[in-house]
């Protein structure tokens, strides 16, 4: 078809999902902030139907990496897909696709939870009844029907998480990418979450998830990848990457630390 040498909207390369992509693909990304370059030629690969851990230390650039992955952040550099589907030419095909639930989000919170699941669900599409039904089941699961009709600004930071994670698995997606899902959660809501992350991922889900916990990572996760000074230095099955020692150990070398802590601070409880 002959289209004048206009492009047709919805139909470019990167618009449609593709059967064989990868769940997210992140090519060549790169972000500075001012001098500090926090993302540094970012490659990384997550396969469909993945458990996939990102770690590593503190301003590593994980949240800003996966910031840009879902479009939260603009790249400086470089492209992201999700299932094929170019995140920055096509955000509410890409969006549709996925859920998110960022680090230290800002949360709308003179919503209640009910409210914010209501309005999330509407935004994103749903009708009213669909809405309801997900937001009972999600509210009842996340054990917090009893708040409810609680102002989100009066939420524990476990709570946040929790109605975040809701608001982020509302609209069904195929692929969640969450930010340190676990920080602040109790072990009983924890212990939930993981059931709900696991039965999301046998249902053919792709989930992608950073934190601090490696024992975590290792139990929960299939795939992994470590992140230092903006760039990825191991990635792939978590076995490979641990080569036969403990994820934390195999961490710790790989990003060139010292665990110390045992020297210095000698005016500290004298
Ligand atoms: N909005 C911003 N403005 C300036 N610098 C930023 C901004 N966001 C991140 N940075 C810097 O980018 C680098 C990467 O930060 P980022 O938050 O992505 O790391 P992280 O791996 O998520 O860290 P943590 O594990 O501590 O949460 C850090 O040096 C941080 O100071």
């Amino acid at each position: 078809m002959d289209t004048g040498g206009l492009p047709i909207y919805g139909q470019q390369q990167g618009a449609q999902p593709s059967e064989q992509a990868p769940a997210l693909q992140m090519s060549g990304l790169r972000k500075a902030f001012n001098t500090t370059v926090a993302v540094d030629e970012v490659q990384l690969a997550v396969p469909r139907g993945s458990f996939f851990g990102l770690v590593g230390p503190n301003g590593a650039g994980k949240t800003t990496s996966l910031s840009m992955a879902v479009g939260l952040l603009r790249p400086d550099a470089g492209t992201v897909r999700i299932f094929g589907v170019d995140v920055w030419e096509s955000p509410e095909r890409a969006k549709a696709l996925v859920g998110v639930l960022p680090d230290g989000m800002a949360l709308p919170e003179r919503l209640t939870g009910r409210e914010l699941l209501t309005y999330t669900g509407l935004l994103r599409g749903l009708d009213p009844a669909t809405v309801a039904d997900r937001a009972n089941e999600l509210l009842g699961v996340l054990e917090l029907t009893d708040a409810e009709r609680t102002l989100v600004i009066d939420y524990s930071a476990g709570m946040r998480k929790k109605i975040g994670l809701a608001t982020a698995l509302l609209h069904a997606p195929k692929l969640l990418v969450l930010d340190e899902p676990f920080e602040a959660v109790d072990p009983v809501s924890a212990s939930t979450i993981r059931t709900i992350l696991q039965r999301f991922v046998a249902a053919g889900g792709a989930v992608v998830l950073s934190s601090h916990v490696m024992e975590l990572v290792e139990k929960l996760c299939d795939h992994v990848a470590v992140i230092t000074r903006g760039r990825v230095v191991a990635s792939g099955p978590v076995e490979q990457v641990r080569g036969g020692q403990s994820l934390e150990q195999a961490f710790v070398h790989l990003v060139g630390g010292r665990t110390g802590g045992g020297e210095g601070l000698s005016w500290l409880a004298s």
